[in-house]
C-alpha cells in the first residue's frame, strides 16, 4: 500500500512541485499519471520511488515511511521498487546483456553482481527479456549503438528481468513511435497484472493512459485536479486539466471521452 497525506515537496530554490497531495494506492493497482508539463508527475514518483524526502506531510510505501528506515533497510526498500525513465541512465559503453541483467543487481550478493558485471551471468534470463520486445538479436550490442526508442525498450527489458514488486515509469515512452508506445504500455500492464503489483506511469500520451491503465490521476500545479478510474474521465475534464481551466463536478459528469479524439498531449 502506498499512501500520501497532505504531502508537499519545495525544492532548494523554493519551488513547490507538489502541495497537499492525499492519495492512497493499493497493490495491484495500475495508475496513469497525466497533467501538463510541470505539474509535479516526476517529483510524486521522485517521493513514491524513496528516491527525494517530501517537505511536509507524510508518505508510505509498502506500508513503511522510507525516511524512517536505516540506511540498510531504505536500500533495500529501494531495490524492490523497479524505475524506468524517460531518458535511462544507462552507462553508453555497456553491452545490451550487462545492462537487462543490471536489474538484479540490488537483489544479487556483492560478488555476482560484481561478476556480472565483469561477464553476463544470466544470458538466457536477458535473452527471454529481450524475446517480447523484438531486440534479443541486439543482444551483444552496445547501448550506444542504440536509438532512444530502442534503449528506452532495453530499460523496459530490464524491468520486466527485475520484476519488482512496485514499477514506477516516468514518460516510458516518450521516445517511441505511436505503435511501440502502445507495445510498451501494453507490456508494462500485462507484466504488472500477472505478477499483481503496483504499475504506476507518467504519461503525455492521454489516448494510452485512458486505454491502457484502470485509474487515472490528473496533476496540475503540484495538486491532485481528479482521481478516478479511466472509464470515468471525460474529455471535457482532459481538456480543462490540459488548457489550465477549473476541472471539478461539471466535467466528472461528462461523457466519456471517446478514445480517438485523444492523442499526445506535449
Ligand atoms: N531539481 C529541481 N529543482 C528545482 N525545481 C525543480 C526541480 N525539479 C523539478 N522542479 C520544478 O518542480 C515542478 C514540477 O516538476 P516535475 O518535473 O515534477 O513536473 P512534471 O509534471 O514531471 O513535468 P514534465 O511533464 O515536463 O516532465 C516544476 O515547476 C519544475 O520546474
Amino acid at each position: 500500500m502506498i499512501s500520501l497525506a497532505a504531502l508537499g515537496v519545495a525544492y532548494a530554490d523554493g519551488r513547490r512541485a507538489l502541495d497537499g497531495v492525499d492519495l492512497s494506492i493499493a497493490p495491484g493497482e495500475r495508475v496513469a499519471l497525466i497533467g501538463p508539463s510541470g505539474a509535479g508527475k516526476t517529483t510524486l514518483l521522485r517521493v513514491i520511488g524513496a528516491s527525494l524526502r517530501p517537505t511536509a506531510g507524510h508518505v508510505r510505501v509498502d506500508g513503511v515511511d522510507p525516511w524512517a528506515l536505516s540506511g540498510r533497510a531504505l536500500q533495500s526498500l529501494r531495490a524492490r521498487i523497479g524505475k524506468m525513465h524517460q531518458a535511462p541512465p544507462i552507462p553508453p559503453r555497456q553491452r545490451v546483456v550487462t545492462a537487462v541483467l543490471a536489474g538484479r543487481l540490488g537483489q544479487w550478493p556483492l560478488w555476482r553482481a560484481m561478476a556480472s558485471l565483469v561477464y553476463p551471468l544470466d544470458i538466457a534470463g536477458a535473452r527471454a527479456a529481450l524475446e517480447p520486445l523484438g531486440l534479443t538479436e541486439r543482444l551483444f550490442d552496445r547501448c550506444d549503438q542504440l536509438s532512444g526508442g530502442q534503449l528506452q525498450r532495453i530499460a523496459l527489458a530490464r524491468l520486466l528481468y527485475q520484476q519488482p514488486k512496485l514499477v514506477l515509469a516516468d514518460e516510458p515512452v516518450s521516445a517511441l513511435d505511436p505503435a511501440l508506445a502502445r507495445s510498451v504500455a501494453v507490456a508494462l500492464n500485462d507484466d504488472a497484472r500477472r505478477r499483481g503489483v503496483t504499475l504506476i506511469a507518467s504519461l503525455h500520451a492521454v489516448d494510452l493512459a485512458l486505454s491502457e491503465f484502470a485509474r487515472v490521476i490528473g496533476l496540475r500545479d503540484g495538486r491532485v485536479a481528479f482521481d478516478r478510474p479511466a472509464a470515468q474521465v471525460g474529455q471535457a475534464e482532459v481538456d480543462a486539466l490540459y488548457a489550465g481551466a477549473p476541472v471539478g463536478d461539471a466535467a466528472e459528469a461528462a461523457e466519456p471521452a471517446p478514445r480517438t479524439r485523444l492523442t499526445r498531449c506535449a
